[in-house]
């Protein structure tokens, strides 16, 4: 094995450059999670342990002994709870330099749909690498990366189309791109047949033999995957069972009087010791490994922290403080909106659904009002047209935001915490991306309604129409924003529409009747609706200085006079610029907040942790209550 690695190191996998040797410690680990009025459950019990760098560490248990936790606490994915203390090359962990030299690839492949590979890569290397790798070394580098990982021949192949063992292979490819010293990988095998099994850990193994801190957890591997492994972490029930190299588990166990049956799997027989099919054995073994702070090697069980390095600490502080691989946030913001702009494209049949369903909808509702825009007898239906233009851009670019949105928090989740981009970057993208989209269908649909309804052909009223309309629909989508930022898929698809009512109900509330008649209450709830500004400010714009004709035929036609319609609706005294400015004031509000709420979902500042903490208090104790 030995040989093997030698000529693996000397080779270095991937060319890339040697990372100083990084070396992950923990002591006294315990991390608990609060179960409303039973107190709180423990589930890692103060175990200690050390990962080294040239090391492919594997992280055993049953299921429910604590690996994900263990290895969410160490990436620093999820570390509130959790107390003790985890030391880098003998130093404190600093987490936000550590989530520098860090990369962590989860269980679930989430990886950026409607791209190829190559695509996937590239957008990754850009994003990752900075500008100052030029694109021919950046291809280079792709190349190394998809040979490696033999994913060469999926080179075109897009994403979604990629088989299971394909998918984790390019999740670990997109994050080698800036050649990371500490890798964690949740369950790489999960779903993978036994070659695929062994193909991943003998990759895994190269990695970690170019002098990387590779750390995974891992489902009962077979007896062949087990003697890869260049070192064993077993856990169970959130204690240490056994740290060492993995073929010398079984005589270790021996040493206690647990001994393995022969020709069996050593991994089956330590997760059925654990489990306490032998019986039971847990408190032997983990006072015998003294839950962490010993490792078995060579026969004998050694202290692990004895002595401790921290001349690797500036070489790791270097990489961090360097400005190698940052990209200025312009650079990233300008990188995804071209991934989401050619993302969107290529959802050929979502982007026409939309089409065809402005088309119907123009068509539908362009009949049911056609004509009234120059009809005298027509004026109130006509004030009815405005009221549906403002709910069909409250609803219509709100409901796929609640939809694609928490979906899309996953993908962002996953790519902020591993480092490639900023928070504001990304939301400004996000921005920007939809505006083209919801601006050309939004005319379509509008241009066709305009028309059929008979409104005026004025420019100076066509051009404050459209703009409403478009700043109507800009909220709403903030709003869809700003709730799924917040809520699952199942809440925010319930929040969102009720949410609205008020706002549809306040938007045309007290109308005709003036505002001397209405409670203060009420009043101040009106200024709240943005849908309120929107619908008086399309009536100011569209029936403000115009008279119309009577057809002969009808009998009952008495708002003639638009300007005295205006005045019996109590519009007379609303400016359009307040209502549009009002408008405005609501975007930059409700864009904010859902940055805001975002960026604290990603990374919560000690108020909305404390705001959390409350959120589950009463979750917990309401799900007691029933
Ligand atoms: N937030 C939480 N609230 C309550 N229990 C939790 C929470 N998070 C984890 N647990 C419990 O902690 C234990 C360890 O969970 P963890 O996901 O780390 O196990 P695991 O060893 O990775 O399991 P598996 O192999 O099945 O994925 C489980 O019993 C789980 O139910």
């Amino acid at each position: 094995m030995d040989e093997n690695l030698e000529e693996i190191r000397k080779n270095n996998v991937l060319n890339l450059p040697q990372r100083p040797a990084v070396e992950i410690e923990f002591q006294d680990l315990t991390y608990t999670v609060p179960q409303g009025r039973k107190g709180s459950k423990l589930i890692l019990r103060s175990i200690s342990g050390k990962f080294r760098s040239g090391q492919l560490t594997a992280i055993l248990g049953p299921s429910g002994s604590g690996k994900s936790t263990l290895l969410n606490i160490l990436a620093g994915y999820k570390c509130r709870e959790a107390t003790g203390t985890i030391l880098i090359n003998g130093e404190p962990r600093n987490l936000k330099e550590f989530r520098e030299i860090a990369r962590y690839i989860m269980q679930e492949d989430l990886i950026q749909p409607l791209l190829s590979v190559d695509e996937a890569m590239m957008i990754a290397a850009n994003l990752k690498l900075g500008k100052h790798i030029s694109v021919e070394d950046k291809s280079k580098i792709i190349l190394d990366i998809l040979e490696l990982l033999r994913l060469s021949n999926t080179r075109n192949t897009h994403t979604n189309k990629l088989s299971g063992g394909e998918r984790k292979r390019l999740s670990i490819a997109l994050e080698l791109l800036n050649n990371p010293p500490v890798l964690f990988l949740d369950e790489p095998t999960t779903g993978l047949d036994d070659l695929s099994c062994s193909q991943c850990v003998s990759l895994l193994k190269q990695l970690a033999a170019g002098g990387r801190t590779v750390i995974c957890s891992i489902h009962t591997p077979s007896a062949k995957l087990f003697s890869m492994f260049d070192k064993v972490y077993v856990i169970s029930s959130g204690q240490c069972t056994y740290q060492g190299y993995g073929p010398e588990a079984v005589p270790y166990l021996s040493t206690l009087g647990i001994t393995c049956p022969t020709h069996y799997n050593p991994a089956d027989f330590i997760m059925e010791v654990c489990s306490g099919e032998y019986g039971d054995c847990q408190d032997k073994m983990v006072s015998a490994i003294d839950n962490g702070r010993n490792e078995f090697i060579k026969d004998s069980v050694v202290p692990l922290f004895e002595s401790t390095s921290s001349s690797q600490k500036m070489e790791i502080f270097e990489i961090v403080s360097s400005k190698e691989g940052k990209n200025s946030s312009w650079d990233q913001f300008k990188i995804l909106l071209m991934r989401m702009w050619v993302q969107m494209w290529r959802n050929k049949s979502y982007l026409l659904l939309k089409v065809v369903l402005h088309i119907i909808l123009g068509l539908l509702i362009g009949n049911l009002y056609i004509g009234i825009g120059e009809d005298g007898s027509k004026t109130i239906f006509n004030f009815g047209f405005f009221f549906t233009c403002v709910i069909f851009f409250m609803y219509i670019p709100m409901m796929p935001v609640l939809l694609s949105f928490p979906l899309e928090i996953q993908y962002l989740k996953r790519e902020h915490f591993n480092q490639w981009y900023s928070i504001g970057s990304y939301f400004c993208a996000l921005t920007v991306s939809t505006l083209p989209v919801q601006m050309i269908l939004g005319s379509l649909y509008l241009s066709m309604v305009y028309i059929f309804s008979y409104q005026p052909l004025e420019i100076e009223r066509i051009v404050p129409f459209f703009a409403i309309c478009f700043l109507t629909s800009i909220i709403s989508e903030s709003f869809g924003l700003l709730i799924s930022s917040t809520l699952n898929l199942l809440n925010g698809m319930f929040v969102g529409p009720v949410m609205m009512v008020p706002f549809i109900v306040f938007s045309a509330y007290g109308f005709g009747e003036g505002y001397a008649s209405i409670p203060i209450l009420i009043k101040i709830m009106m200024r709240f609706s943005y849908l309120r500004y929107s619908f008086e400010a399309l009536v100011l714009v569209m029936l403000r200085g115009r008279k119309l004709q009577c057809p002969e035929e009808e009998e009952f036609c008495i708002f003639t006079d638009l300007d005295e319609f205006i005045e019996i609706m109590a519009m007379n005294n609303s400016v359009i610029w307040v209502d549009i400015v009002a408008l405005i004031i609501f975007l930059v509000l409700v864009r904010s907040a859902s940055f805001y709420l975002l960026r604290q979902r990603l990374t919560p500042n000690k108020t909305f942790m404390a705001l959390q903490y409350i959120g589950r208090f009463i979750k917990t104790r309401m799900s007691e209550g029933r």
